[in-house]
């Protein structure tokens, strides 16, 4: 087959405006940059509300291996299966970071003929989110320091800064640095560090934002320290919400793109629903609720993570609920949740692991049945998708069928990148048999449960532990956050998404088990509260030999390289 780069290039694409007048969006709600992304207005959530609601399908998966399921093009092959069967759906995913793009996992827009095109926009610098953020975020930081600088009127304790900086890159040697060193006039040294842009809370204040008098007051509730007398400091208060949302409010609006079978995806914020939120924005699925048939939208990792975000945070704040979820599964990644293989980034599978062998994957079966679990505990309809790969056996494929009928889930083989949308119509109709059920969508938990037991509902119904160990750490900003009033936030728990556990070498539905909760962050503008559990890292480092390394440019000055 050829490759990724190879497909996106040749794909044929519609003008966006075409592709916008097919959901709805006038001409002057479309502002290009460039022929192949657009910008649209947010203008179109009002000037759509009119427009028949669509289904609206969160594709998630089971625990993933380093390698990723295909969550993404399975999302970019569903919408293309509706589209085979004649139904007119959008899709909505993240942006790439451009840490993994160039480091261990590449890029993020899907795969063979089941991609958002052209790939090297989406896993590059698109039209510029990311970087809006990361100059937003430091400008914060900088006028932070600069306050500290200037003598501290606000009598910020300098032990209880929590803002740190962010850049897109997986750089480790940022993690914890010093500032301000040199002399009286190159600011006050302290320690503080990086983490990558999509970890970043102005991302998810992005994401949650849902108009810009919205994001305006979600920048300026942005928590970056306490005081001496431990009252929360705001951005506000250093006078920088302002300035921050002038840079980002392009970046709200989001990203209309096309598929290499010309179904349009609204690409808009970051990824990562481990150390982030790990879901595209709410002004996009605002928009595309009202632009076709079937709306379908991606979130990050597994079930217990980027769609239990989904619906305790995004869900919380878009009042959007959803029709049906997708679980992607594979062969390889329930092989590996047998316990008997591992799969290594950046490394071939296992010849071993190549062999025929269903019942090596069937022995993995207790982290879908979980994770299936984890979508029905909020009310919603699961589909399995069984995301065939060509090394796959039918046997294999069958396992993961028979598991999903175990479990009284529908499931259905799905060889969209192989095949592209012709490839996913039998998942297609298997979704929409599943949307058509009634079904009775809630949160996991009220908004006036603590924190502490909010965490510990998460942890107990989503990952199968026994229960939380809160540092003493924890324990204290959890009494912080609640004498400031910050106790009816939902939580956002940063964990591996390598396990349901907190340890990513346990795989399959580990028991007997405490999630460690080691700190806990406010991210108040987001509007949510981050316990960070396990050795958690907010910003990444690189591989022995990153994908940088294959990344060029050939004598025509075209990118190869990029995955
Ligand atoms: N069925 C498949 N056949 C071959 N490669 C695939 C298939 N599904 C996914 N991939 C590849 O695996 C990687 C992860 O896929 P992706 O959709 O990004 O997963 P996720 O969104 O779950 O992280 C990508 O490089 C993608 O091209
Ligand atoms: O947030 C993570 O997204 P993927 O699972 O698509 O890598
Ligand atoms: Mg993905």
């Amino acid at each position: 087959m050829a490759t990724d780069l190879e497909i996106s290039r040749n794909a044929a694409l519609r003008p966006l405006t075409s592709l916008a007048a097919d959901m709805g969006i006038g001409d002057h709600l479309v502002e290009p940059y460039g022929r192949y992304a657009a910008k649209i207005s947010l203008d179109a959530i009002d000037e759509l509300a009119d427009r028949p609601r669509a289904r609206y399908v969160v594709v998630s998966s089971l625990t993933p291996t380093p390698l990723g399921e295909g969550k993404t093009t399975t999302t970019v092959g569903l919408g293309q299966g509706f589209a085979h069967l004649g139904q007119r759906a959008v899709i909505a995913i993240r942006q790439s970071s451009m840490g993994p793009t160039f480091g261990i996992k590449g890029g993020a827009a899907g795969g063979g003929y089941s991609q958002v095109v052209p790939m090297e926009s989406v896993n590059l610098h698109l039209t510029g989110d990311l970087h809006a953020v990361t100059s937003a975020h430091n400008l914060l930081a900088a006028m932070l320091d600069n306050h500290l600088h200037k003598g501290n009127a606000l009598d910020i304790d300098p032990f209880a800064i929590t803002w740190r900086r962010v850049l897109d890159v997986n750089d480790r040697d940022l993690r914890q640095i010093v500032t301000g060193l040199g002399g009286r006039s190159d600011g006050l040294p302290r320690q503080t560090g990086f983490d990558i842009t999509a970890a970043s809370e102005v991302m998810a204040v992005l994401a949650l934002a849902r108009s810009l008098p919205d994001l305006r007051a979600r920048l300026g509730r942005i928590v970056v320290a306490y005081d001496r007398g431990g009252a929360p400091v705001t951005a506000e208060q250093l006078r920088a919400a302002g300035a921050m949302c002038v840079q980002l409010r392009e970046a709200l609006k989001p990203n209309l793109m096309q598929t290499t079978e010309q179904t349009p995806v609204l690409v808009h914020c970051g990824p990562f629903g481990n150390i982030a939120h790990g879901n595209s924005s709410v002004v996009a699925d605002l928009i595309g609720i009202r632009g076709g048939d079937y709306l379908i939208t991606e979130a990050g990792f597994g079930a217990d993570m980027g769609a239990e975000r989904f619906c305790n945070i995004k869900c919380r704040v878009s009042g959007l609920v959803p029709d049906a979820a997708v679980v992607v599964a594979t062969v390889r990644a329930l092989k590996a949740h047998s316990g008997r293989h591992r799969v290594v980034a950046g490394r071939p599978l296992p010849e071993e692991m190549l062999a025929e062998n269903p019942d090596d994957v069937y022995a993995g079966a207790a982290n879908l049945r979980r994770q299936l679990a984890n979508i029905r505990a909020h009310g919603i309809t699961p589909v399995v998708a069984v995301n065939a790969f060509p090394s796959d056996f039918d046997s294999e494929k069958q396992a993961i069928v028979d598991i999903a009928a175990e479990e009284g889930a529908r499931a259905a083989v799905s060889t969209h990148v192989a095949k592209g949308g012709k490839g996913a119509a039998e998942l297609a109709e298997a979704v929409a048999e599943a949307c058509a059920e009634p079904s009775e969508f809630r949160f996991l938990y009220p908004d006036e449960l603590p924190l502490a037991e909010k965490i510990e509902t998460v942890a107990r119904r989503m990952y199968g532990a026994d229960g939380i160990e809160l540092s003493p750490q924890a324990r204290r900003q959890l009494a912080d956050y609640e004498r400031c009033g910050f106790g009816r936030l939902p939580v956002c728990i940063a964990k591996t998404h390598l396990s349901l556990s907190a340890d990513p070498s346990r795989k399959g539905a580990p028991t007997g088990w405490l999630l460690p909760v080691r700190e806990v962050r406010a991210s108040v503008g987001a509007g949510f509260i981050y316990p960070i559990c396990g050795d958690m890292r907010t910003m990444p480092g690189l591989s022995s030999h990153p994908a940088a390394e294959h990344i060029d440019i050939d004598e025509a000055g075209q990118v190869v390289g990029l995955s």
